[in-house]
């Protein structure tokens, strides 16, 4: 639905885009992330046409994302990551204009949204706080029940119980076969709603993952706390990957081997022991800290 193929934008400051190269399927929640600065917004702006690429292409649904953007704008529901608004509207009046040009005809779900993020439309646009207008470019970028969402940080801005809410739209959306991209830094957002993450920096993409695949690599920390320093002594020496030691304290990274892990924690005299996941958060870390892309 989505492919990008070789796209490399080059800035006259030697920052951009450099030989990108992915797709997203029909269908599929990719979830878009990496630090500041790193070209998630610019790559936004190749796929929404705003940008033309020095190289390489971007396709939506089979068309060229900048010499058929006109066209492609009105399949997309398009979430900017600075909105701009007109000041002098309210938020009703707003949706109109923007409902008008996307060509929306049922505005039943346009009004669900807005029930659902609770907020006031009639408020002027100029006296909303960041995260009411960021609502209202939620309810522009989803009203009109576009195929493809490609959203530029949807939920900066917004509090706990508001990302809550569009973490569900989002699955809702994706049960009905939405194709999604998103660019995002909230971790649990994308754990929660993509089906693969592609990881960008300094306009490379690092790699591209299958978080089904990085769930099932996950491992577990298993955070012991024993009462004679023998038996750390006896951990220490055994294969298990110890990460912390800290007097009676000890930390040991699992994955899979439990076996061995329960035999040799059964010569100990355990004080306490908590195990827990290595959190997805630390993955996509890794990731982050790479320097070189990972097939
Ligand atoms: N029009 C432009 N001219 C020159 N440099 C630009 C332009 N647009 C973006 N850049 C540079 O390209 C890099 C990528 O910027 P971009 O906004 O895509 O990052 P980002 O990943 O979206 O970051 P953030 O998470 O902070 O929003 C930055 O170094 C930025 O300064």
């Amino acid at each position: 639905m989505i492919s990008v193929n070789g796209l490399t934008k080059k800035f006259p400051n030697g920052k951009g885009l450099f030989d990108l190269t992915f797709d997203v399927q029909k269908g599929e929640v990719f979830g878009y992330i990496g630090p500041n600065g790193a070209g998630k917004s610019t790559t936004i702006r190749h796929l929404m046409g705003f940008m033309k690429a020095n190289r390489g292409t971007v396709a939506i649904n089979g068309r060229d994302a900048w010499a058929d953007a006109p066209e492609l704008k009105r399949q997309i529901g398009y979430l900017p990551g600075e909105m701009a608004f007109m000041e002098g509207m309210n938020g009703q009046q707003f949706l109109a204009l923007i409902g008008n040009m996307q060509g929306m005809k049922d505005k039943a779900f346009r009004d669900e949204l807005i029930d659902r993020f609770q907020f006031d439309v009639k408020t002027p646009i100029r006296k909303m706080s960041k995260g009411m207008k960021q609502k209202v470019g939620i309810v522009a970028a989803f009203m009109h029940d576009p195929d493809i969402l490609i959203l530029d940080e949807p939920t900066s801005g917004l509090d706990p119980l508001m990302q809550k809410l569009f973490i569900d739209l989002v699955l809702e959306e994706k049960q009905k076969g939405k194709t999604i991209l998103m660019s995002s830094h909230s971790f649990q957002e994308i754990e929660r709603t993509c089906d693969r993450a592609g990881i960008i920096k300094d306009g490379v993409l690092v790699a591209v993952k299958d978080i089904s695949h990085l769930r099932r690599v996950q491992r577990r920390i298993f955070d012991v706390r024993v009462k004679e320093e023998t038996d750390i002594n006896q951990i220490i020496k055994s294969d298990l990957d110890v990460q912390n030691t800290d007097h009676l304290n000890i930390q040991i990274v699992v994955q899979g081997n439990y076996r061995q892990v329960f035999q040799v924690l059964s010569g100990c005299n355990i004080d306490h022991m908590a195990i827990r996941s290595e959190e997805l958060e630390d993955l996509f870390m890794n990731f982050y800290d790479r320097k070189e892309p990972v097939k």
